[in-house]
């Protein structure tokens, strides 16, 4: 078995981080990772990758900024602390990849852009220029608008599935999920010591579903289920997923290197 893996040189890549990874458990946002993020992944461009960040944070920002250490019941709440955590996260984001000589932009999605075929048309175009420009579009679920009712399906769910969407908008050849753990495992780490990091995923059935659990800390949203339901879509879509520890973001480019670190989802 070779000890590197194939990644088929990725092109088109998308990057998603995890609250968990951007905030810290005191609720300070968490600059040094932030500030690696913007080096690994300007880096990436240099190389001439082109790059999508979906970045979750909106609210834990918010609430920091608020002073508050459990998010907020009301779903009101939730969206302003969204609105001021988005502008505040983008300040930095744009502070940080300044400082590598790379440009971003901002896009926020509601889920109903897939059911019109013309306005996915447009978050491709607009995406699509941006990464033929070499610009990182850093992508967030548009959290002012996304609720879900009955007649009206606008939210995604949360943004591990997102990525998987923004993978599939783009025709990205590799999500690369950052979170606060080391991959998937056999049974929830936080739980049993003796868990077992999977190394790769070829197929999402019954037998996996029912290693994931829940979330891991009071701002991630979902836990492993959500990023199974993500990997899923990858997986149909012929794409890879890797799951790895965001704790340190510049482990990206031992994962660009092949580096068997976190799970790889791949089709057999
Ligand atoms: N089988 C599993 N393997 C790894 N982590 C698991 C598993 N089952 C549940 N988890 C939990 O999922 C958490 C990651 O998801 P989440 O808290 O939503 O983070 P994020 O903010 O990165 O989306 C881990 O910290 C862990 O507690
Ligand atoms: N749109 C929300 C993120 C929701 C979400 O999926 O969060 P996470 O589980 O930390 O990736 C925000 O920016 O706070």
């Amino acid at each position: 078995m070779s000890s590197k893996r194939q990644l088929d040189g990725a092109k088109r890549i998308v990057v998603k981080v995890g609250t968990s990874t951007l905030i810290h458990p005191n609720g300070r946002i968490n600059l040094q990772a932030i500030d690696q993020l913007s080096f690994s992944l300007s880096g990436l461009v240099n190389e001439g990758k082109q790059v999508v960040l979906v970045s979750s944070g909106a609210i834990g920002v918010g609430m920091g900024q608020m002073g508050l250490d459990a998010r907020p019941e009301k779903i009101p709440e939730q969206q302003a602390l969204a609105s001021m955590g988005q502008c505040e996260l983008m300040t930095i984001y744009q502070q940080r990849f300044t400082t590598y000589g790379q440009k971003i932009s901002q896009v926020l999605l509601t889920h109903d852009v897939l059911d019109y075929p013309e306005s996915r048309q447009n978050v491709f175009n607009t995406l699509d220029t941006l990464l033929e420009w070499g610009i990182i579009p850093i992508i967030n679920e548009n959290d002012t608008i996304a609720v879900d009712e009955l007649d009206h399906h606008t939210k995604f769910g949360d943004n591990d599935q997102l990525s998987a969407v923004v993978a599939d908008i783009v025709d990205a050849d590799l999500l690369i999920m950052l979170s606060d753990i080391d991959g998937f495992f056999n049974k929830n780490p936080r739980h049993f010591k003796d868990a077992r990091l999977i190394d790769e995923i070829n197929k999402i059935d019954s037998k996996v579903i029912e290693q994931a659990g829940g979330k891991g800390t009071k701002f991630g949203t979902g836990g492993m289920t959500t990023k199974l339901k993500a990997a899923k879509r990858i997986l149909k879509h012929d794409r890879m997923m890797i799951l790895a520890n965001g704790e340190n973001p510049s482990i990206i480019f031992r994962i660009m290197n092949g580096d068997k670190i976190g799970t790889l989802f791949r089709k057999k």
